[in-house]
């Protein structure tokens, strides 16, 4: 056994070697001292944000350690180390000054930037084999891969020790940490559970998992433990974590889900307990910032192609044929991008973030009747966020929202194919046939596919070294292709959304040659020079769209009327 006061932690390690100040977001910049006592003026006292810079503009988002509130932790060399699985990799364990840029793309005068810290095992850990128990919790809605996850987090900690794990019914799990194995091994424990979500750390209900029955989980979709919205009381889950031993929760969810997690951490952080508290972000929504991309989106935006296709032969078998398929996407229209990207035979794409009109010149309407006229046939795909102030407009809003506080959507895809239908029958002289397919559940119900595994795997395997490794408070996370260490409050700051002035959305336009939808009020004098500018673009050169994204394509991606 090491002890603190001999052998530096972590974050010691990072100040000594590179950090020559540190920033607080209250206090400005603070002249570098003696490693120990810079890291102790840094650790904020209320969980402020953990910011230290080094040369060249670098800074680095720490997370929380539980060095910065217990003082004396003993390490203990990591089991890992004797795992002959990893005895041929060089470097297996992660040097604790790795960190990894927020931003890939530079120039080279610029100042380095934010980094994260660097994911993966570590030399020292601060749990001892037997002293692990953890608590793995699912909430919000369903995403292909969260039973892979549970799978990797269950064999990550227990691998050659196998011990009966006993698992809530419906929620969360329990285990302890064996001797040194090849894995961090695992014992049962109990846990007692009813429902799924953060409602399970306050009830009843157990059932026994062993790695051998989560075996074959990451071949079922769903999550085997439940999950549910609502019913956040951080007072209780704690209580419910210290009164049962838990020193490790895995806390896999969405944006509201991650929220909780933090207020989670504030309560452990408070009570000055040794307990790691990690988020496992996941939304096939893709809404969490900072990460590449949330695990179950390749998968959602695969099985929506299904749905797409299914639109597309319905349309194109008919005369004037019209597909519309809603995806899923509450305030973020990434699953409908990609799946229109994908799939190439969508000719209009509506998101949340791109408000879109019917009537007049520019207006949907207007599209179709020109789509159908060239082509015969058309696709649309329309994110479930997309044009609500439109359908607010014309049916009641009902308001509502659901456990956890998110609003509830009017079905815009039912919507929108009656207020086509209605506008072609008015209309008379294009008569139209019009399949409408809602696919909703069902790109998220499944497995996760063969490259989400291995993400899951990743970010499984990245939590559990984070949280041996004695961070807290933090979420586990793909940046830039790497695993990191994410404080929660980059996550839960803000919702990620389609940004519709960058390239990705451009490209969507460019590979649709939807209208962009900006010039409804005709009110923009910016948008007016834009379109000025546009129609002296060279021959060959689409000027058809003339928004700003548009213009930013065509010098991207020079697109043929
Ligand atoms: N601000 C918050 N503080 C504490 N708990 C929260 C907060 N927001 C949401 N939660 C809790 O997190 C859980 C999940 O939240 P929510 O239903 O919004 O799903 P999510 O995690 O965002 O996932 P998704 O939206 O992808 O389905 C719920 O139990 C909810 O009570
Ligand atoms: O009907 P539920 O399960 O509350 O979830 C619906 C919402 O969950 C999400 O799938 C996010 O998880 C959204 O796309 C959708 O709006
Ligand atoms: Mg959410």
């Amino acid at each position: 056994m090491d002890s603190n006061s001999s052998s530096p932690s972590p974050n010691n390690h990072a100040s000594t070697t590179k950090i020559n100040g540190f920033f607080h977001p209250k206090l400005g910049s603070q002249p570098a001292t003696s490693s120990r006592s810079r890291l102790a003026m840094a650790s904020p006292v209320n969980s402020d944000p953990k910011v230290v810079t080094g040369t060249a503009g670098y800074i680095l988002e720490d997370v929380p350690h539980f060095t910065d509130y217990i003082p004396n932790l003993p390490t203990y060399p990591n089991p890992l180390q004797d795992n002959p699985a990893y005895s041929v990799v060089k470097q297996y364990f992660v040097h604790v000054d790795d960190s990894v840029p927020q931003k890939v793309v530079v120039h080279k005068d610029g100042a380095r930037g934010v980094h994260f810290r660097r994911a993966g095992p570590r030399q020292k850990v601060y749990f001892e084999a037997d002293e692990v128990q953890a608590a793995i919790v699912t909430c919000g809605g369903l995403c292909p891969g969260l039973n892979t996850v549970i799978r990797e987090l269950v064999c990550g900690l227990h691998h050659m020790r196998a011990g009966a794990l006993k698992l809530n019914k419906f929620c969360a799990c329990f285990f302890q940490v064996s001797p040194p194995s090849f894995h961090y091994s695992v014992f049962s424990k109990q846990a007692l559970m009813p429902k799924g979500g953060y409602r399970g750390f306050y009830a009843r209900n157990t059932i026994t998992l062993t790695p051998k029955s989560v075996n074959d989980i990451h071949k079922r979709g769903g999550t085997v433990l439940g999950t549910s919205r609502g019913g956040h009381d951080t007072k209780k889950i704690v209580d419910s974590i210290q009164d049962r031993g838990i020193n490790q929760v895995y806390i896999i969810g969405g944006d509201g889900t991650q929220k909780g997690a933090s207020a989670i951490f504030e309560e452990v952080r408070r009570r000055g307990l040794k307990v790691s508290v990690v988020g496992i972000p996941k939304t096939i929504d893709n809404d969490i910032p900072v990460i590449d991309k949330s695990f179950g989106f390749d998968t959602a935006v695969e099985e929506a192609q299904r749905a797409i296709n299914a639109a597309h032969v319905e349309a194109e078998s008919v005369e004037n044929g019209i597909g519309v398929v809603k995806l899923m996407g509450r305030n973020s229209g990434f699953i409908a991008m990609y799946a229109t990207l994908a799939s190439r035979d969508v000719d209009c794409c509506l998101i949340p973030e791109s408000p879109f009109y019917l009537e007049g010149p520019g207006g949907l309407y207007e599209y179709i009747e020109k789509r159908l006229k060239e082509n015969g046939h058309m696709v649309i795909v329309i994110a479930e966020g997309a044009g609500q102030e439109l359908v607010s407009e014309s049916v009641q809003s009902m308001s509502k929202q659901d456990a956890s506080g998110n609003k509830l959507f009017q079905d815009v895809g039912l919507w929108i194919s009656q207020k086509i239908r209605d506008h072609f029958a008015a209309q008379k002289t294009l008569p139209i046939t019009l399949k409408y397919i809602d696919p909703t559940y069902m790109i998220r119900a499944i497995p996760s596919n063969a490259s989400d595994n291995v993400y899951c795997t990743l970010l499984a395997q990245s939590a559990v070294h984070g949280a041996m490794a004695g961070y807290t408070g933090y979420t586990s996370g793909l940046v830039n292709g790497r695993q990191t260490y994410i404080p929660f409050y980059r996550i839960t700051e803000r919702q990620n959304h389609v940004v519709i002035t960058d390239r990705m959305w451009a490209r969507l336009l460019s590979s649709t040659n939807q209208p962009s939808f900006l010039d409804s009020k005709g009110d923009n004098e910016e948008k007016k020079e834009e379109e000025a500018a546009l129609n002296q673009l060279p021959d060959g050169h689409c000027s058809k769209d003339t928004s700003l994204a548009n213009k930013e394509i065509n010098s991207i991606y020079p697109t043929t009327c």
